[in-house]
This record gives structure tokens, sequence and C-alpha cells, in this order.
């Protein structure tokens, strides 16, 4: 473990209010008391206090600024740290940054202050880690998953895991080290219970991973719907703006649109297949296979379909592009004269998917499938429905109780695969168990499971790994 002292700028590259200079190490108070100037020095001052003063350059007066002071171990890196807090314009606070550097400590890597958190034992890996994806956060959804990541959720339910993985390859060990007095008979079917107790566990934080993805992500959504069944003022009124409406330049190639949006604190990630809207056949002219090429890609698709006209040809390929995907119907214009009710749609749809079918498993019938569709009557125009949409979206993508701190969703690619490699090892433990394998079998890949398994929280991965991990956080983290 590298013993300088380090420091970096710690708030954002642009001007603000206030700008943070961090410094962590032994030195840190020396450092700073070679530059400060305040009422005393603060070598000698009490941990978590603040200090008014300047910062000087030689015979200069850099700053005018605010210092704070915290003693090791009890900080964020368990170092010595002291913070000063400028004035935010870029200059100064980079002024600061140089005068410090000239005064004994040394320009810090992108993330090695969470880099010391973790080496010095404040955190866990899967707490570092969260510190980062909570900077990242961009919905109060994933801003809870990674608060409570850094609050350690994920380190106690791996912790738990482990602790028990440990406790049965010990007696293991113990009772084939001492046959005579430790008895194993008996002992596969009492660890197959506790085989089925954990690989539960990691198959629920390895699904977890998908909801966790989308909530960091946004939803990747694409919007159906034949020629002026109202997409575009969906999407409108969805985003909260006039989206701008590309006027007709000949020879220019329009885009397919991409918008942000949030709903019920989801982010989605809209194509709006309305960019292509210059013909009365959109499914022909965007190609049915550029449109099932998005519509495999998406994780949702949304099905506008308008109600008071007679369905055609454009809904029945959009049926068809539907069939096995997640998908919501939105059956618009429920404010004018209709003609087509929730029922002939869904009658409709059950004639398509019968007759695509095939794809998806035997005791799936059309039938099941179209009833399991959400299916919303919605007017964009008096904007009516819009709510219930996003109930529906809410009860599709956040299944358990996200709003509770304790519900995990792993968001991590590297979490889930250690997990899964972990699950892998444990259905060898079950298979050596069924085949009557001698325990040391059981023993080999418990411990496989044990050691992927500390991955995720930081304990069983190389210098080179923990490096990489934390070359990817910012500067000044
Ligand atoms: N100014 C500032 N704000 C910040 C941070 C920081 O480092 N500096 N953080 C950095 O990411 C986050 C907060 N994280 C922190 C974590 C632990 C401690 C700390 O001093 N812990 C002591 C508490 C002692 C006490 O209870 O009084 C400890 O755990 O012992 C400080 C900040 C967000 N805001
Ligand atoms: N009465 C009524 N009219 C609507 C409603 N939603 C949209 N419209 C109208 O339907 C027409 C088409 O709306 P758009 O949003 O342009 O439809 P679109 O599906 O994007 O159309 P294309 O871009 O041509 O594919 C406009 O005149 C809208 O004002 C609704 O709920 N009720
Ligand atoms: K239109």
């Amino acid at each position: 473990m590298n013993r300088d002292t380090i420091a970096a700028i710690s708030t954002g590259m642009s001007a603000s209010g206030i700008g943070i200079v961090r410094i962590s190490g032994e030195q840190a108070f020396e450092v700073i008391d070679r530059i400060f100037h305040g009422k005393e020095k603060l070598s000698g001052a009490k941990s978590h206090t603040i200090h008014y003063g300047f910062i000087m350059d030689g015979e200069d007066t850099a700053d005018e600024v605010l210092v704070s002071v915290m003693r090791s171990p009890r900080t964020f890196t368990g170092e010595n740290t002291v913070e000063i807090n400028c004035h935010g314009g870029m200059f100064v606070v980079k002024k600061v940054l140089e005068i410090v550097l000239e005064n004994g400590a040394r320009l810090a890597e992108p993330g090695e202050f969470t880099k010391r958190a973790f080496l010095n034992g404040r955190m866990d890996l899967s707490q570092a880690e969260a510190v980062m994806d909570v900077i990242h956060s961009q919905n109060s959804y994933a801003l809870k998953s990674s608060v409570g990541q850094l609050r350690g959720n994920v380190k106690r339910k791996i912790g738990g895991i482990r602790e028990k993985i440990l406790y049965h390859t010990a007696f293991i060990e113990s009772a084939l080290d001492d046959p005579e007095h430790i008895s194993i008979d008996g002992y596969g079917e009492e660890l197959e219970q506790v085989l089925d107790e954990l690989t539960a566990k990691l198959e629920k934080l390895i699904r977890s991973y998908d909801s966790g993805r989308i909530i960091k992500e946004g939803i990747q959504t694409v919007i159906l719907g034949k020629p002026n069944v109202g997409k575009s003022s969906l999407l409108n009124i969805l985003s909260g703006r006039e989206r701008a409406i590309v006027t007709d330049i000949a020879g220019t190639t329009r885009d397919i649109l991409e918008e942000q949006v949030q709903i019920q604190g989801l982010n989605l990630n809209v194509i709006d297949t309305a960019g292509i809207r210059d013909t009365h056949d959109m499914i022909e002219k965007m190609g049915v296979e550029k449109a099932k090429e998005y519509a495999d890609q998406a994780d949702l698709i949304i099905y506008v379909a308008d109600a008071s006209r007679e369905l055609d040809e454009n809904d029945m390929r959009i049926g068809e592009l539907i069939y096995g995907k997640k998908c919501i119907i939105l059956l618009n214009k429920s404010d004018l004269i209709t003609v087509v009710s929730k029922t002939d749609l869904k009658n409709c749809l059950k004639e398509i998917f019968s007759k695509v079918g095939g794809r998806l498993p035997e005791e799936e019938s059309a039938e099941g499938l179209v009833e399991r569709i959400p299916l919303i009557d919605i007017s964009v125009k008096m904007e009516q429905g819009i709510r219930e949409f996003g109930l529906v979206l809410q009860e599709m993508f956040l299944e358990g109780d996200i709003s509770s701190n304790e519900e995990i969703h792993i968001t991590n690619l590297r979490q889930k695969e250690a997990l899964a490699a972990a699950y892998d090892a444990l259905q060898r433990v079950r298979q050596s168990i069924r085949d009557q394998m001698p325990e040391d079998f059981y023993s080999i890949d418990l411990m496989d499971a044990y050691e992927a398994l500390g991955s995720i929280t930081g304990e069983t991965i190389g210098e080179d790994l923990v490096n990489e991990i934390f070359s990817k956080f910012c500067m000044g983290k």
C-alpha cells in the first residue's frame, strides 16, 4: 500500500459556488499547515472540525477558504484527511491544488481516495463500487439501489452466504479428518437442503441484474403504431415538451429519433418510429425487418392503437412484432367515437398470435399471452390514462419492493458473473451428492463458490483487478 499523501479536486470541473481540494494521507496536516493561515495550526485541531482562514501562495493570498480536518482512522479513506473549501472558480481551485502539490502532496489517481478506503478496510469492494453508482445515478430507483449497496446490503448478503458455505466446508473437512468422532452419514441430504436455500438466494440476486440494469440505464423502449394514431403526441406528453419535429427537406434522410423520458421515476429511452412519417404504410416503409430489429432489442414495446379507426393491415404486422415481447398496448383516442374496443383488439391479437405461434413453450396459449399484455384506454389529447400507464410500467419493471433499501438490485456485470460462477459451483456440489461422490469433492466446489463470492466483496481478488476497477472512477473520488 502506498503511503504518499495524495490530493485532488473533488468537485465538478466547472465554475460553481464552492470547489473542494481534498488531501488524504499521513502528512495531510503537515501539508495544510505549510500553506494555511488561520487562528490555529491544524495539526493540533480536533477531528471533524472546520476552520476559517487563507491559503497562501508564498507571500500572496491565493484564496479565502474553510478547511475541514478529519483524523485517521475515522474518515472516508481511513487516513488523515483535509478538505479545502475554496471559491468555486476553476482557476482558483486549480491554483489551490497546485499549491498543495508544491507542498508535499502528489496528485491522486482517479478513484484513489476510494481505493484507499477499500484497502484500509473502511468499506468492501461492493461498497466502493457503489460510490461510483451513486454518482452516476439518474433516477430515484438507481439512487436507492446504489445507496443500499453503499450502506452494505450486498456486503451483508454475500457475507451471510459465504459464512454458510465456509461452515459446511469446515464441517466436511473436520469429519474427514476425524471420522471416528464426527459422522458424515446422511450429511448429503442435509447439505442438499442448504444448497437449495443458497442457490435460490443466488438465483434471485442474478435475476435482479436485469431490473438493476434497467433501473440504471433506462428502459429501451420502442413506440410502434400506424400513422396518425398519436405516437408523437404521446411522446410529447411523456417528455413534457414539444419535441422538435424536423421539417421535410428533400433528400435528407431522417434518423429514428431517440428521446429520454421519466415516468414514475423510471427512465425510458424511447425510440420513436414516427421519425418515419411520410408514408401511408409506416411498417412497410420502415421495413418489417428494421422494425423487428428494434422490437427485438427493446426492453419494452409501446403499441399505440387508434380506437376511432378500424384495425388494419398495419396493426396486424405490429401484432406479429409484439409476440413474445414485453409490451404495453395503449388504445388511444378514447375521447372520440370509438369503433375498436379492448375486446376487439384482444381478439385480433389472439388470432395473430395463434398463427405466429411456435416460438414460445407450447403450454403458453395465444389466449394467455394476450391476456397478460396490459391494455389501457387512453386519450393523449385529454391526458387521460397516462397515470395508469405509469403505474403499469412500475409494476412491470419494479418487481419486489424497490422502495425499501433492503431489496437488493445488482447493477454490476462483474458481480453478476461472480454470482453465476458461485451458482454453478454449488450445482456441481449437488451433482456430486447425487452421484454419491466422495465428500472431499463437495468441499472443492464449495470453496470455488466461496472464492467466487469473495470477488464481490473484494476479499479474493488480486491487485491488478483492484487497480483496474478503481481506475474507472472519476478524478477526485
Ligand atoms: N465534504 C465531503 N463530502 C462528502 C464526502 C467527502 O469525502 N467529503 N463523501 C465521500 O465520498 C461522501 C460522504 N462520505 C463520508 C464517509 C465517511 C466520513 C467520515 O468521516 N466517517 C467517520 C464519521 C465519524 C463520525 O461519526 O463523526 C467514520 O466513519 O468514522 C465522511 C464522509 C459524500 N460527501
Ligand atoms: N381526438 C384525439 N386526437 C388525438 C389524440 N391523440 C392524438 N390525436 C390527434 O391525432 C393526430 C395524429 O397525431 P400524431 O401524434 O401526429 O400521430 P402519429 O402516430 O405520431 O402520426 P405519424 O407521425 O404520422 O405516424 C393529430 O391530429 C393529433 O392531434 C387523442 O387522444 N384524441
Ligand atoms: K401525424
